[in-house]
């Protein structure tokens, strides 16, 4: 039906295949979608953009910084919501700030991001530089225990589900010192419900037959979920109420918020000094308040944001270590220059844990952690809608027309690797982003937490935990590769695109 979709616009494409279009290799588990896009990104690169066939869904993807610029934030009022599919894939996702279209997204995007500022992310530090202590003890205990071959991805996981449990739920999670934890088995079922063999298959028909999907009353988040976060966030709210206690967590600034008692701020209480390279300014949406009532009393909207923090902040940022622990064991100089940087920090420490501040003055660990979102970006691409049609000026001498209803692929992955914008990229190289080289790296090509007024609202956080948890690691144990390491990383061949191998490594007690 839209076979000469691309061809009108003008726009270079691959041609299709009936039904399928350009993602055989991806349903046939072939390859991912990040390899998939690569072949086309450098044949089409010189046309700024090139149209990819979602199954039917044509999709046009942004090879060009300048382009994505001007889609993410000066004309981001014709762009501001993700592709409707996944709305329409659960209702629970669609009420989270991720999957909330329009008016009130503007509305819940304003009235959440005073909760993820550095003022309130050092409020939380405490309680996350309490696990990091407890992470430190456990792994001193398999060291001790001769357990020494991990698989990182493993114990992160149980530390960044820990974080954000207690952090932004409010309650302890006891992921990392008990391997049975409640917790940990619930967020494999969450990520199940949304990675799983069954999730594919419903991505799939509510792609291919909306209509079918809907009329099943099918949904990807389980009951179990629902309940558990009705739990974590709607009955802890009403305890706190109940016995006038708080805690210093995102539930509480919740509460606040429901309240009306958290002032609607966006550019309170940041601290550009403290906040890393990576990290996303939050910029002023200016939204006229209509719906925020409406939104502030359904228990559906605090349930769906506590979903969101949960799936949107563990995996990435246990991601992001793994990468960032297996390009150190592989790069030992690049390891050494990091430990005695934390190293200085900690003989002044005795024996307490660093401050927040400390923390994020570390010019090093910030130009490291840059590199690990660069190199192994946790999300390897974005998707926007078109919400009002546009008429996008290449700059060549020719436009293209986005009609409202249009899908658009932001690809951080090929963008960040390509030497164009970073020479020689597979090379893990922090210098990148030390205070010389990192004023030239043009905008648009480094997008690791997105870019514009819909990046990613909990960035603060993730350096944070990222740090914190390096920090520790770095100043305990040297990070080394061993017989079951893998060579290199590659991805899993399907659209989620996530490491395809399990990352092993050694910690050696210094
Ligand atoms: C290394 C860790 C993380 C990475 C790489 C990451 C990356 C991203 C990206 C790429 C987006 C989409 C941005 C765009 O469309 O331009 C996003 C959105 C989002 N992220 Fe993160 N994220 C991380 C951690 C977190 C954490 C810790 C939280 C919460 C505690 C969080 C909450 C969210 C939410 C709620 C959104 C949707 C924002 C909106 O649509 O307004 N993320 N993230």
């Amino acid at each position: 039906k839209h076979h000469d979709f691309f061809a009108k616009q003008g726009v270079p494409f691959e041609k299709p295949i009936p039904l399928l279009g350009n993602t055989i290799n991806l349903i046939l588990q072939r390859e991912s979608i990040v390899c998939l896009t690569k072949r086309n990104y450098y044949k089409f690169k010189g046309s700024k953009i090139f149209g990819f066939f979602n199954l039917m869904q044509p999709t046009y993807v942004l090879t060009d910084p300048d382009i994505i610029k001007r889609i993410t934030i000066k004309d981001f009022d014709h762009f501001v919501n993700h592709d409707q599919m996944l709305a329409n894939l659960d209702s629970t996702f669609g009420k989270t700030l991720f999957g909330m279209h329009g008016q009130k997204w503007k509305e819940m995007r304003s009235t959440l991001s005073p909760m993820f500022t550095s003022s309130k992310m050092k409020m939380t530090y405490g309680l996350l530089s309490h696990h990091a202590n407890d992470f430190i003890k456990h792994f001193e205990k398999q060291a001790d225990n001769g357990k020494n071959d991990i698989d990182v991805l493993e114990v992160f996981s149980r530390f960044t589900a820990d974080g954000i449990a207690t952090s932004t739920l409010g309650f302890e999670g006891d992921c990392v010192q008990n391997e049975k934890s409640l917790l940990y088995k619930m967020v494999k079922d969450i990520l199940n419900d949304f990675t799983g063999p069954l999730a594919k298959f419903k991505f799939l028909l509510n792609f291919a037959l909306p209509r079918l999907y809907k009329a099943l009353n099918l949904s990807v988040t389980s009951k179990e979920t629902k309940d558990f976060f009705k739990r974590a966030v709607i009955d802890v709210m009403d305890e706190r109420e109940r016995t006038k206690t708080t805690r210093p967590d995102v539930i509480q600034l919740m509460m606040e918020v429901k309240k009306g008692q958290l002032e609607v701020k966006n550019d309170e209480g940041n601290d550009k000094e403290l906040d890393g390279f990576a990290a996303h300014e939050e910029m002023n949406l200016k939204s006229n308040v209509k719906n925020l009532q409406e939104i502030v009393d359904d228990e559906e909207y605090w349930i769906a944001q506590g979903l969101i923090f949960f799936i949107a902040g563990f995996d990435t940022t246990s991601n992001l270590l793994q990468s960032i622990c297996f390009n150190l064991a592989k790069n030992r100089a690049i390891q050494q220059e990091l430990y005695e940087e934390i190293n200085e920090i900690v003989k002044t420490l005795n024996g307490k844990q660093v401050s927040y501040e400390a923390l994020h003055r570390m010019k090093f660990l910030d130009m490291v952690v840059s590199e690990g979102l660069r190199i192994q970006p946790p999300a390897p691409q974005i998707d926007r809608f078109c919400s009002k049609d546009y008429k996008m000026d290449l700059g060549n001498g020719k436009f293209v027309n986005f009609k409202k209803g249009d899908v658009l692929f932001l690809p951080f992955h090929l963008l960040h690797h390509d030497a164009e914008y970073f020479p020689d990229p597979e090379k893990f190289d922090p210098l990148r982003f030390s205070d010389e080289n990192k004023d030239s790296i043009i905008t648009g090509s480094y997008l690791p937490f997105g870019l514009g007024p819909r990046a990613c609202i909990g960035s603060r956080f993730a350096l944070m935990e990222a740090k914190l948890l390096l920090f520790n690691v770095l100043a305990n144990f040297e990070i080394v590769p061993s017989s079951r390491t893998p060579e290199k990383l590659t991805f899993t061949p399907d659209f989620n695109a996530r490491i395809n191998e399990t990352v092993y490594l050694q910690f050696k007690r210094r």
